[in-house]
């Protein structure tokens, strides 16, 4: 697995606004939005491309580049993951979108998955899974089972921010997986909430904080 801490100034400045104790859910909103925009661009930096000729507007064939190769599935997990999914999918508009429903249990910690309702040809796909926050990781993890058992092979994951416990959990059971993440924080707190962190992402998109 690759984990890529993205340091591009304006992911670095936006997710700095998103740290402001008392943002409206609003701001956070479209921050997270703007967010997964930018780590889109980045996580799609190695997509392979080829040569294609089409007619230009000068009436000649001209020779053009196109993505080939695996196309994606976008796989926000429910509900922060929504937050960020329409800056994803403003940058690959095209991409197929694979939903699953987690929520952690607040004491035990552990995943509770509730819904999914994952595209059919999922393992002809590289799936791009989308959530603001990789805390212990066993979100993260029970996500990729899934995705895995369904015949997905190639899976990357974007994330506002990462916690280095979340991360080492992920690499150990998933070493194939590449994270692209806009920040490592320092760690997590006694109730698993990544410091210094966002706080509840979920609870600051929906407003139901
Ligand atoms: O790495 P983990 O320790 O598993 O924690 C990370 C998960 O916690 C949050 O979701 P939450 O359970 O709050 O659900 P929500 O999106 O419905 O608010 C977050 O959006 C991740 O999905
Ligand atoms: O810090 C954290 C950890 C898990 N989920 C969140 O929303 N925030
Ligand atoms: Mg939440």
């Amino acid at each position: 697995m690759a984990v890529h801490q993205i340091n591009h100034p304006l992911i670095q400045h936006k997710l700095g606004l998103m740290r402001e104790a008392g943002l409206s859910s609003k701001h956070f909103r479209e921050l997270a939005s703007e967010v997964g925009n930018l780590l889109t661009y980045e996580a799609t930096r190695e997509l392979e491309t080829e040569t294609v000729s089409i007619d230009g507007w000068a009436g000649t064939p001209i020779n053009v580049q196109r993505i080939k190769g695996k196309k994606i599935t976008v796989v926000p997990i429910l509900r922060a993951g929504l937050g960020m999914l329409d800056g994803v999918m403003n940058l690959i508009p095209n991409a197929k979108i694979s939903v699953v429903g987690l929520y952690r249990n607040e004491e035990t910690l552990q995943p509770v998955a509730y819904f999914d309702k994952v595209v059919k040809d999922v393992a002809e796909r590289t799936a791009l899974i989308v959530d603001p926050m990789l805390a212990t990781g066993g979100t993260l993890i029970a996500t990729i089972d899934l995705l895995k058992q369904k015949g997905c092979e190639h899976i990357m994951g974007l994330f506002l921010v990462a916690a280095p416990e979340g991360i080492k959990a992920v690499t150990d059971a998933h070493p194939d997986v590449d994270i692209f993440t806009a920040a490592i924080d320092e760690r997590l707190n006694d109730q698993g909430y990544i410091l210094p962190g966002l706080g509840d992402a979920g609870d600051k998109i929906f407003g139901t904080r």
